[in-house]
């Protein structure tokens, strides 16, 4: 075709995105002004955010519908957005493997947490802490979430204003403002009712964002086949990568099973989530708002894989970071979509919508739940007696400076990293693994007391912390980008000669605490949650041996019973596992469980100290 191989015709030249049109401005107004309105809404029907139980727990009344959207919307931010196509671009479809970790990491909140948690009626999650531990336990608890949590929101709040601050010189100050406190203002005044419909109205926002950019970007790339060309050209199709090495940032292993313990994290424990589900108005609400979770966390994830793999269609992993003044991929996402946009009055607008809704309605669920925790964690325990309209009135002033910090937040999780996604899964396993830790020992080991809890946490969070600054020092955790596809076109036996030569270059494996280092952030959540659940067993034996304690009834979960459940009755009883959640809950109970079974093996196990 008359081409010299190794010359490829240049690509057009990408023309500075313009500013933005009227249009668009008034698309992010429109968005403010309607999640401003919902919020006004709800502040003035119903019981008027009278009560806590109304402000902080929507009156327990919620349908399966809204709790699902509100669920996704909680974990689903401008970093998702914005990380999972800069995620695909840079290093190929090899994230997407994460949707397989959300079948069990579905089913288990379903069929663990969720009935456990709700039986026992709690308002926050931490509760469960006290009631199964310690009051030492819950506060412990409560404060690693409120820390998690506040940082979370930074990165939030941050990454959406950072990004198209970048790219279109959108007023990066101004955005975080009006956005912190439009989103303070709404959750202020209508509390979680107007926190799950503002997060439904957002939902559907973010999709109708990313799909208009995927539908602009392929017809503009020369349509599906071209791009299904490009892609395959540029290897980001990744194979299933059954690497067992855990130091390999992403592969099936990493991404489908550690990503479970992520999943169990956020959507079994995490109190944005609990707090959801302990809104539904019955528990089969509860549970099915979780099972309608699943497809539509799998179409966010397609659609946000899906723009990346159309951004590189277009721009064939090259580097633009000259033309953008910072060289994070995050950046890039935003100039491809205002490339692709520019020039269509009012999808800018629309995109910048999605990006802010997406933030939005992460932001203002993490700090309706802050101010939930902080209550009920930490103030009412102390003011028992303090009346419904002052409870109501401290909550509504905890949302608003709650708000204020999360701006103060926002510049330090820009220095955590250059890629958004990574700095976001990388809290989430460094901080939620072991509170997972903490609620799996509580639920799934009876014999497990308070002092080994305590123990337990803060080993894992050593831990955690210690792997985590280690890599973010060390910079272990950041992986060569696949080539992009511009590469010079060879022959194909030059290509397996050079291959080859790569392959036999044995990589500097890195070796001890280099190694340790290195381990995948996406196996955090499972490193931590075992190292508190370890320690918390032998903590325990060792301060009380194996004897039972107490077990409020209800806050155990029968998991020997469930996973033995083939035994017949006689032989479950003798594993002192009786019926649903009531595990040797009392004390009379245990006694006539020795004086029934003397001679059985887990006997000398429970003998009172
Ligand atoms: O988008 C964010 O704010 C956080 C990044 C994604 C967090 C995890 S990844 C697995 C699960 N699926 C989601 O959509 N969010 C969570
Ligand atoms: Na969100």
């Amino acid at each position: 075709d008359g081409r010299v191989a190794g010359h490829l015709p240049p690509e057009p030249p990408i023309s500075k995105p313009k500013h933005f049109a009227v249009a668009d401005y008034v698309i992010f107004a429109v968005l403010l002004a309607a999640s401003m309105g919902i919020g006004l809404y709800h502040a003035l029907s119903g019981g008027r955010q009278r009560t806590t139980q109304e402000f902080l727990m929507a009156d327990r009344s919620m349908r399966c519908l809204p709790v699902s959207l509100s669920l996704i919307a909680s974990f689903q931010s401008a970093v998702a957005i914005i990380g999972v196509p800069a995620e695909i671009y840079t290093h190929g479809t090899q994230y997407w493997f994460i949707g397989c970790a959300y079948i069990l990491g579905l089913l288990i909140p379903a069929h663990v947490f969720i009935p456990v948690l709700y039986r026992l009626r709690l308002s926050s999650t931490y509760q469960y802490l006290e009631m199964r531990f310690s009051k030492a336990v819950r506060i412990c608890g409560t404060l690693t979430f409120i820390f998690q949590t506040v940082i979370y929101m930074g990165l939030c709040v941050y990454t959406p204003a950072f990004a198209l601050n970048a790219v279109t010189g959108f007023e990066l100050w101004g955005a975080v403002l009006a956005t912190g406190l439009v989103c303070t203002l709404y959750t202020t005044m209508g509390g979680l009712k107007a926190v799950i419909w503002t997060d439904v109205f957002q939902t559907v926002v973010m999709f109708a964002g990313q799909l208009a950019v995927i539908v602009v970007g392929v017809q503009q790339t020369g349509g599906v086949s071209e791009v299904w060309r490009k892609v395959r050209e540029g290897n980001r199709i990744s194979a299933l990568d059954l690497n067992p090495d855990p130091t390999e940032r992403h592969t099936f292993w990493t991404l489908g099973v550690g990503g479970i313990f992520l999943m169990l994290s956020l959507y079994g424990v995490n109190q944005a989530q609990v707090q959801r589900y302990l809104s539904a108005r019955t528990e089969k609400e509860a549970v099915r708002s979780c099972y309608m979770v699943f497809p539509s966390l799998q179409l966010a994830l397609a659609l946000s894989c899906v723009m990346g793999l159309v951004m590189f269609a277009r721009y064939c992993g090259e580097d633009h970071s000259d033309k953008l003044g910072t060289s994070s991929k995050d950046a890039m996402v935003v100039y491809f979509v205002m490339d692709m946009l520019q020039g269509l009055p009012g999808l800018p607008g629309l995109f910048i919508a999605c990006l802010f809704s997406a933030a939005l309605s992460t932001i203002s669920s993490a700090f309706n739940s802050l101010a939930t925790v902080t209550m009920e964690d930490l103030i009412k325990p102390h003011f028992p007696t303090m009346t419904e309209a002052r409870a109501t009135l401290l909550s509504k002033v905890l949302a608003m400076s709650y708000g204020l910090l999360c701006l103060a937040m926002a510049y330090l999780t820009h220095l955590m990293g250059d890629s958004v996604l990574q700095v976001a899964l990388k809290i989430f396993g460094m901080v939620g693994g072991p509170i997972l830790g903490l609620f799996c020992l509580g639920m799934f080991f009876p014999w497990a007391n308070s002092t080994g809890a305590l123990a337990g946490l803060g080993a894992g969070l050593a831990l955690a912390f210690w792997v985590g600054i280690g890599s973010i020092v060390t910079r272990s955790s950041s992986t060569r980008p696949l080539p992009p596809c511009r590469a010079v076109l060879l022959s194909d036996n030059m290509t397996t000669a050079i291959h080859a030569a790569l392959l036999n270059v044995t990589l500097s494996r890195p070796s001890g605490l280099k190694r340790f280092y290195s381990l995948s952030y996406m196996w955090y959540s499972a490193f931590n949650c075992f190292t508190v659940i370890l320690i918390g067993l032998i903590i325990s034996f060792l301060t009380g041996g194996l004897v039972l304690t107490y077990v409020t009834p209800g806050t155990v979960y029968p998991l020997l019973g469930k996973l033995l459940c083939f035994l017949p009755e006689h032989l479950k009883k003798k594993l002192c596992c009786r019926g649903n959640m009531e595990f040797c809950t009392d004390i009379h109970g245990l006694q006539t469980m020795f004086a029934n079974n003397p001679g059985d093996p887990l006997t000398f196990l429970l003998a009172p100290s």
